[in-house]
């Protein structure tokens, strides 16, 4: 190797090094999404992994939430149901939520487990359901009356239980599942709006969320028209225009209340783009959407 070569080489390493210092022993949560989770590249899924167990092994406490919400489809219409849509939050009647809870413990958990494990850190796997609360979702977003079955508004996050696994050398990994405080039954959570909560309990550095977006489009059939700053006030508008629309109305709802909860920077990337996550965290130049408050 030339001095160039080592220079080149040590230059990325060096330019880490303020942020790895800084970030030491923060909380990162980072929502680890369906969309491009299912992504039949291997590769793609494996680098993901691979920035989470970087980020771990410089010290940095994260926790992973995933989705899950295109397997559950899958196995749905597997046996015969048909996936219904409001707002981006599935209507998930009793046989459904039976095949959520499946999906996401048995099936998605433990492959993102793997992948973490296969990259060198040491995940554990915690169904929602043993780390969340919650009681029936009675509004929508803006604040209207819904029903949508077995879908669960959170009213208690245990952090101590998740804490306790970070002390224990532990990274968590939790479905989007949560408990009936009243009816003990599982209940299906938004994966989006998971996220978004953990992260305020666990007062994050940092919340992560990663899908199959460059971030928050203004023209989502426009890979190009990315807003790479939205501001808390420009929400409204943009959701009666119907830019915020689908998966994006959970995804900038949670943001904006984890914000308000305490969590300090809220971003969307891409997660196909390779190692987003890795740049996203060490490097100036942020990519995706950062959502701010004003
Ligand atoms: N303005 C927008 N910008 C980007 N994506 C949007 C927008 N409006 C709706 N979407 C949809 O939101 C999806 C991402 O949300 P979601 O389906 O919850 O994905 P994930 O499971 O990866 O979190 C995109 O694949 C896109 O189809
Ligand atoms: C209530 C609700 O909509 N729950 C989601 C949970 C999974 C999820 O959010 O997965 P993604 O992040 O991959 O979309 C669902 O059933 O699809």
């Amino acid at each position: 190797m030339n001095v160039a070569e080592i220079t080149a080489k040590t230059k990325v390493l060096l330019e880490a090094l303020p942020y790895i210092q800084d970030f030491r022993g923060s909380t990162f949560v980072v929502k680890y999404g369906g969309s491009f989770m299912d992504d039949p590249d291997p590769v793609a899924r494996g680098r993901v992994a691979c920035d989470i167990a970087f980020l771990a092994a410089v010290g940095i406490n994260v926790v992973v939430v995933h989705g899950g919400g295109k397997a559950i489809t899958k196995a749905m219409a597997e046996s015969g149901l048909k996936a219904n849509f409001v707002n981006g939050m599935r209507v998930t009647d009793e046989a459904a939520v039976a095949i959520v809870k499946r999906t996401l413990d048995e099936v998605v958990n433990r492959d993102v487990c793997a992948a973490i494990a296969s990259a060198g850190a040491k995940p554990k796997g915690l169904p929602g359901d043993t780390v969340l609360a919650c009681e029936k979702l009675a509004v929508d977003d803006d604040g209207n009356p819904v029903d949508l079955g077995y879908v669960g508004d959170i009213t208690e996050v245990k952090a101590k239980v998740i804490k306790k696994e970070i002390a224990d050398g532990f990274l968590p990994v939790i479905s989007p599942v949560a408990e009936g405080f009243a009816d003990e039954k599982p209940y299906n959570i938004n994966a989006d709006v998971a996220a978004g909560r953990v992260a305020s309990a666990l007062r994050a550095r940092r919340l992560v969320y990663m899908s199959d977006v460059p971030g928050l489009l203004s023209d989502p059939a426009n890979p190009d028209s990315l807003i790479s700053t939205l501001k808390v006030s420009q929400v409204d508008p943009l959701k009666k225009a119907g830019v915020i629309d689908k998966g994006m109305r959970p995804k900038v709802a949670s943001a904006i209340r984890a914000l308000q909860e305490g969590v300090q920077r809220v971003h969307f990337i891409d997660g196909r783009l390779p190692h987003s996550l890795l740049l996203e965290i060490f490097t100036d130049k942020g990519i995706g959407t950062e959502i701010v408050q004003g």
